[in-house]
Parts: C-alpha cells; sequence; structure tokens
C-alpha cells in the first residue's frame, strides 16, 4: 500500500497490509518523499514490531507475509506481523543515474526494507538495472510497463538476483496495468522473472480490488494499490472503507496462497 506520510502509514498497518510503499503520489508514478519523512514511518512501523518469529520473511528468502497468513481480526498487536517498508527514489531522467544512486542511498539509510528504483523505456535501462545490482542494500527495479515490458530485461533482473521486480503503469487514468499491458504480457512477464531465479514478482498500476483473482491467476507474488484506496485521484486522501475493503479481499486471495498486499 502506498503511502504519502506518517498518518497514512499508520492507517495502513492498522488494516493488515503485508508492505507500506512510501512514495508521494502527486509527484509522479514513483514519486520520492523526503528520507526524513520515509525515517519516520519506519521507525513507527518498527515500534508497532512483533517478535522476530512471527514477522514475515524477508523477500529472495523464499516467502512474503500474506494478507491472510498472519493476522485476523481480532488478533492482539502484539501477534500481528508488521508490515515491510519499501521506499521510491523518485522519478529520475535516463541521464540521472548518479543522481538517483545518490537518493537511493539516502532512502536505504533511512532504513527500509527494500529501495524501489524505476526502469523507464530506454537504451538506459540496461545501465541502470546493472548498476543498482552492485548496491549494498535490497533494491526492487520497476519496470514501467505502459509501452509494453522487455522479457529478456526482466530474465536479466531475476539473474542478478534482485530480491524482486515489479511492474507499474506511468499514466494511472488509462486504465489499469491488465487493461493496459493484457494479461498474456503481464503473464509473460511473470514467467520470464519466475523461470530465471528465485526473484519475486510484484504487480501494480491503478489495480482495482476486482482484479484481485486474474492477479492471482497470472502468477504474482505480490501486488501494489494506491488508486483503488483513495475516494479520488489517487493523490486524494486514503479512504479506510476501500482499504479494509480491499484487505478482506485480499485475505481470500491470500489464503489460497497467492498475492500479498504491497505499495
Ligand atoms: O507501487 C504501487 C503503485 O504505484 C500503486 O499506485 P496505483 O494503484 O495508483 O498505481
Amino acid at each position: 500500500m502506498s503511502v504519502r506520510d506518517l498518518a497514512e502509514a499508520r492507517v495502513a498497518a492498522a488494516a493488515g497490509v503485508d508492505f507500506v510503499d512510501c512514495k508521494e503520489p502527486a509527484h509522479g508514478a514513483l514519486g520520492g518523499l523526503a528520507p526524513a519523512t520515509i525515517a519516520a514511518i519506519v521507525a513507527e512501523l518498527r515500534g508497532l514490531a512483533a517478535p522476530a518469529a512471527v514477522r514475515p520473511s524477508p523477500a529472495g528468502s523464499g516467502a512474503v507475509g500474506r494478507v491472510g497468513a498472519g493476522s485476523a481480526p481480532g488478533d492482539s498487536a502484539a501477534a500481528a506481523p508488521r508490515a515491510l517498508v519499501s521506499a521510491t527514489i523518485g522519478d529520475w531522467p535516463a541521464d540521472a543515474l548518479d543522481s538517483a544512486l545518490a537518493r537511493a542511498r539516502e532512502v536505504a539509510a533511512a532504513g527500509v526494507d527494500y529501495v524501489k528504483v524505476g526502469l523507464w523505456p530506454g537504451a538506459a535501462r540496461t545501465r541502470w538495472l546493472d548498476a543498482f545490482a552492485r548496491e549494498p542494500y535490497a533494491v526492487v527495479p520497476v519496470f514501467i510497463a505502459d509501452a509494453g515490458l522487455d522479457l529478456s530485461l526482466a530474465a536479466r533482473a531475476a539473474a542478478l538476483r534482485f530480491p524482486a521486480v515489479m511492474a507499474d503503469t506511468d499514466a494511472k487514468r488509462g486504465g489499469s496495468l491488465i487493461d493496459r499491458v493484457g494479461t498474456e504480457a503481464l503473464a509473460a512477464f511473470v514467467a520470464a522473472v519466475h523461470g530465471a531465479g528465485p526473484v519475486l514478482v510484484g504487480l501494480a498500476g491503478a489495480l482495482r480490488a476486482a482484479e484481485l483473482p486474474r492477479l492471482a491467476s497470472l502468477g504474482a507474488d505480490f501486488a501494489g494499490f494506491r488508486s483503488a484506496v483513495c475516494a479520488g485521484d489517487r493523490a486524494g486522501k486514503l479512504d479506510p472503507g476501500r482499504l479494509a475493503t480491499l484487505v478482506a479481499a485480499m485475505r481470500v486471495v491470500g489464503s489460497a496462497g497467492t498475492v500479498a498486499l504491497a505499495g
């Protein structure tokens, strides 16, 4: 679940999401938050931490916490697994790799579990992928998929052993990722990653709760949401009622052993 500040992070964590994803939705698809804001969210969610024995395993070690696999309504807070925290680094032009790396290091230093880095179409993508693969913190490359998905680059990301990769959209008003890319291409993307290494695959892009069964059938490991839980535009306010409905739907899908709820 994408959140823009501490208040939204509290709402998301209380709703039982598996991942809290720090980003400013008004600043682009992967708009970044100030590192100090990210650090405050991390500190807050670490304060809610459960004992290590009940936390979800980190991505890359074989499993992630799923909605439906941990807490249930009525469980005590102490028994609930904490949400993992990711954060985006902002939308950077292709020639700004050094600046993007510098920001990514600041975001990592804020204490997040994962740093999300957008890969926009263009020749620079491979260079970005290789550069971020050399970084010492956990990076999740996000393939911007509006113009399609590059399956060989997806396989390369898996071979580079990122803990997870995602597909997401830049334009949020032209329909969901599934509407824009199609189930066949998305299934091929998931298969290309899973076939090249033990790497999780996340899907996002104005996804709707009604699309959860299709997401599960694609073989995705987790899904990210923002638009679906806002009353209006994704840059607006989180709607706790929509969030509760989505989490409940995820519990049904998650109990079938499939998709986790991310940001
Ligand atoms: O990473 C997740 C997405 O950016 C969530 O936002 P969205 O549902 O508005 O696409």
